[in-house]
């Protein structure tokens, strides 16, 4: 059995990751998301083991050291990992796993997981992300600032990415990010 491929999606945060991966999860039901450990705070409606693993910082140091992450970075003053074990069997198993980290974490898979696929989530304008973290209403004025200022640089670094995808509406963002799965299925492997 032919193993399944790795799928990384990054972008400045209120992009709209989150909304785009839970589309696609009822558009496709097979593809299997990634559930990182985090330091932050959870948000309200936030359920631990679904939008994230909470831990405390020690509990996160300790995955650290214990090669328990495949990746890990620091963003905005909390910790973000992907568990590595998951990825991994279910890679073997033969299924489609979705990574939504940021893009320090994003290249350290790329070193890893050089056959893995980058896709590079793109708002219509700095403007229009801006509006979207504040219609969040997740963060307060300092967060939302360093967030921005954020996203800037990760915007800078898409070059690494293999796709770039403007998440002008969630439908047609979605169908972009279908196209670009059944396409990576069809290649032929160099
Ligand atoms: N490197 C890394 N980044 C992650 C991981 N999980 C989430 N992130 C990223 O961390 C950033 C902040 O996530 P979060 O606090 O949930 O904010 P949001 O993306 O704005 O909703 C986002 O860019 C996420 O994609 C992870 O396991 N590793
Ligand atoms: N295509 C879109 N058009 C308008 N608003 C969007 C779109 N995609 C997401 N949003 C909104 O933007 C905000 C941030 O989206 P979210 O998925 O939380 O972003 P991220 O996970 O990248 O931080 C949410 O309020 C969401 O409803």
């Amino acid at each position: 059995m032919s193993k399944g491929i790795l799928f990384v999606l990054s972008g400045p945060s209120g992009v709209g990751k989150g909304t785009v991966c839970s589309a696609l999860r009822g558009k496709l039901p097979d593809l299997v998301y990634s559930v990182s450990a985090t330091t932050r705070s959870p948000r309200q409606g936030e359920v631990n083991g679904v939008n994230y693993f909470f831990k405390t910082r020690d509990q996160f140091l300790d995955m650290m050291q214990n090669d328990q992450l495949l990746e890990y970075a620091e963003y905005v003053g909390n910790y973000y990992g992907t568990p590595r074990d998951f990825v991994e069997k279910t890679l073997e198993s033969g299924n489609d796993i979705i990574l939504e980290i940021e893009v320090q974490g994003a290249l350290q898979v790329k070193q890893k997981f050089p056959e893995g696929v980058f896709i590079f989530l793109l708002p219509p304008s700095l403007d229009e992300l801006k509006d979207r973290i504040i219609g969040r209403g997740t963060e307060n004025q300092a967060t939302i600032d360093h967030r921005m200022t954020v996203a800037v640089d990760e915007i800078n670094l898409m070059q690494h990415y293999d796709y770039a995808v403007v998440n002008d509406q969630i439908d047609c963002a979605c169908k972009r990010i279908e196209s670009i799965i059944i396409a990576e299925h069809c290649k032929i492997k160099k």
